[in-house]
């Protein structure tokens, strides 16, 4: 099981993913999509993308507006996976045209 971050480190690893923010326990950033359709293909890329890595995001859909929530259930807090996830999002998104 991954260890949690402490609270420098989280502050850290948020200082390289600048659309992201902490909410308690989660990391969480809203995303606009192009379109709805768009929206769902982000939604699919990133469902991909968290099945390789055994990672799920929490994941809202409200016409192109996406948020996504990240948290290591297993480990009761934020781990370094949430923070690869987020990069990855940001990746995703960016390639859909949604920011
Ligand atoms: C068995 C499997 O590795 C675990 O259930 C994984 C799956 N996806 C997960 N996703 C998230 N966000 N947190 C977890 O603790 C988690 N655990």
């Amino acid at each position: 099981m991954a260890d949690t971050l402490d609270a420098d480190e989280v502050a850290e690893r948020l200082r390289g993913l600048p659309a992201w923010s902490r909410d308690g326990d989660r990391i969480r950033r809203q995303v606009t999509a192009p379109s709805f359709p768009a929206g769902i293909e982000v939604v699919a890329d990133v469902a991909r993308a968290a099945e390789d890595a055994d990672h799920h995001p929490d994941i809202d859909i409200r016409w192109r507006t996406l948020t996504f929530a990240l948290s290591t259930h297993s480990a009761g807090g934020l781990t370094g996976k949430d923070f690869d996830l987020a990069a990855t999002i940001d990746r995703i998104a960016a390639r859909h045209g949604a920011g």
